[in-house]
């Protein structure tokens, strides 16, 4: 019997610097606006419409026959900047149609005000469901929130600027 030893690659776990805010309950948006010492820059790359695919519906807790009906999301996808002239996250953020009842409107009137203005103005936490992995562009997290019953689905990139921040 060839006994293999596979070296624990490090890849198998994000750096520790990474581990809290990735791990992180409550707003990354207040977290970042702690760690850059002034309120939180967002630079809009896309928002609009667009079709979920099936991985992003059975993210979002989609099942059976319903997986193959075509959802509607609104969807934005930002960079956020702290105090570096580089982008710290990337993030992309899915609201299904059903989900944008109510106050929920107002997350696609944003324009630059940062998402976690609203999804956290009256609650520290909200019950969500999180997986991390590690992507082409960085670490990431998914994070499904349940927001007053409503479902929503923000994925967040840290960026190579992040871990290289000197302050
Ligand atoms: C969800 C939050 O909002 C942040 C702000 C975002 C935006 O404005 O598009 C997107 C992802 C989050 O990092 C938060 O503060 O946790």
């Amino acid at each position: 019997m060839t006994h293999h030893h596979f070296s624990c690659s490090t890849h198998l776990l994000p750096p520790n610097e990474l581990v809290s805010w990735l791990n992180a309950e409550g707003s990354l948006t207040a977290m970042l606006e702690v760690k850059a010492g002034q309120p939180l820059r967002v630079k809009r790359s896309f928002e609009g419409y667009r079709p979920l695919s099936i991985t992003q519906k059975k993210q979002l807790g989609v099942q059976g026959a319903m997986l193959n009906r075509p959802m509607l999301a609104w969807v934005r996808e930002v960079q956020l900047y702290g105090n570096d002239e580089r982008p710290w996250v990337q993030a992309q953020s899915i609201f299904p149609l059903p989900s944008l009842t109510g106050r929920a409107r107002r997350l696609q009137q944003l324009k630059g005000v940062p998402i976690g203005y609203v999804l956290f103005k009256r609650s520290r936490t909200l019950p969500n469901q999180r997986f991390i992995q590690l992507t082409a562009d960085g670490w990431q997290r998914q994070t499904r929130y349940d927001w007053y019953g409503r479902k929503l689905l923000i994925s967040e990139v840290f960026l190579p600027a992040f871990l290289s921040e000197r302050a």
